[in-house]
């Protein structure tokens, strides 16, 4: 049996298993067993020509925000519409067979925007070029994912599924739990809060299927046993996500209405450029950026070029300026309006990749 077998007998076991106290353990099994195979699914293949890897686009700018969405939701048209990048738009599926760069420009930051393939269910396995613009997908600091007004919502949990599959946890933070495989003294379990969804026996279980027998696990927060395998696999991304969406021109007003309430969503027209500035401002909240404002001593802040730090990033990441002048301790002891921050709140939990770790400096002086 293939792997793409192996994986659907067992979702389908998953499916037709109801949800209980007896059958917990079977369950965590069963997932821990699709998570393995799901990970050898994804494993580079050996022939050069498909080495699963994305399109070779570089890294540019302060952040990087993917355009993932089905064929024709208007990805180009936006790309073509924010940036000064024309990206081929048409009524047809497929236009875009490639990954197509563009820079926004938005309160001094760069921001660079990537126009992608549309992407069909079963993209994670290999159809059309849905692990190419996956790929791409993962290295983003945002994914905006386009959805047409028009179509119902089943769009949105197909494209939600496909990057799950892939290890992409969309708008959630990661597990709160310690983990750590030793050389022996076999398992030892704890936990802070009370637990729920897991326990030791469940955990131990999940463990072994993994091959591993000595390990701390430590929960300080109530998981379930899909999140305790996403530690033990260990290479999610953890990534916010907008969920856009386009064409609202087609429908009724109760009908936007209704979408502009959902949870982490905007509406747009790109065809009549409606809500396109709200789009950015709530873009900027995500990326979770901050601009700091520099000036030299008895001069005024020069509010054109802002030095762009990532949430969470403190005065000493911006590292020496150029020059001489200054360097990593020396504004600290400026008056605090020598260096003026402005950020939005962050979108989720505050221990998310996107504003936890700091982005290495991207500055640009307003001393240069
Ligand atoms: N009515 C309406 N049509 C739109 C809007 N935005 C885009 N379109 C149309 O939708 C069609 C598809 O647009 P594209 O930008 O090519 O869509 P895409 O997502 O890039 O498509 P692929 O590259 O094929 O995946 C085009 O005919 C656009 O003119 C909108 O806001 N309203
Ligand atoms: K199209
Ligand atoms: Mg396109």
């Amino acid at each position: 049996m293939g792997i793409l077998e192996k994986i659907s007998e067992i979702e389908k076991e998953i499916a037709r298993t109801q949800k209980n106290k007896a059958t917990e353990y079977h369950l965590g099994l069963l997932k821990a067993k699709l998570a393995k195979y799901r990970a050898q699914l994804l494993e580079p293949s050996k022939s050069a020509s498909s080495k699963g890897e994305g399109f070779d686009v570089m890294k540019s700018g302060d952040a990087r925000v993917a355009l993932i969405g089905f064929p024709s939701v208007g990805k180009s048209t936006f790309l073509s519409l924010m940036t000064s990048t024309a990206s081929e738009a048409a009524s047809y599926e497929f236009t875009t067979l490639t990954c197509i760069p563009g820079v926004i420009e938005y309160k001094g930051a760069n921001i660079q925007l990537l126009d992608l393939p549309g992407i069909i269910e079963g993209a994670a396995q290999g159809k059309g070029r849905g692990r190419q613009v996956i790929a791409v997908a993962r290295t983003a600091d945002v994914v905006i994912m386009m959805l047409d007004a028009t179509k119902g919502e089943v769009q949105r949990s197909l494209l939600e599924k496909e990057l799950e599959s892939v290890g992409i946890r969309l708008n959630k933070h990661k597990p709160n739990i310690y983990f750590k495989p030793k050389k022996g003294g076999g398992i030892s379990f704890n936990s802070t809060v009370t637990l729920t969804q897991c326990s030791e026996k469940l955990v131990q279980l999940i463990l072994h299927e993994y091959k591993i027998f000595n390990a701390e696990v430590l929960f300080r927060e109530d998981c379930s046993p899909d999140e305790f395998i996403d530690v033990i696999v260990g290479n999610r991304v953890y990534m916010p996500c907008l969920y856009v969406y386009n064409k609202i021109d087609q429908i009724s007003m109760e009908e936007v209405d209704r979408l502009a309430r959902k949870p982490n969503s905007v509406v747009i027209s790109c065809g009549m450029k409606l809500n396109l500035d709200y789009l950015l401002e709530l873009l900027w909240e995500y990326l979770a950026l901050t601009c700091i404002y520099t000036k030299k001593r008895g001069q005024r802040p020069d509010f054109t070029d802002a030095i762009i730090l990532r949430k969470g990033a403190s005065v000493e990441h911006v590292g020496p300026l150029p020059g001489g002048v200054g360097g990593p301790h020396s504004l600290p002891s400026c008056p605090p309006t020598s260096a003026t921050a402005s950020t939005g709140r962050s979108p989720a939990s505050s221990s998310t990749r996107w504003c936890g770790a700091p982005a290495p400096s991207t500055a640009r002086s307003a001393w240069a």
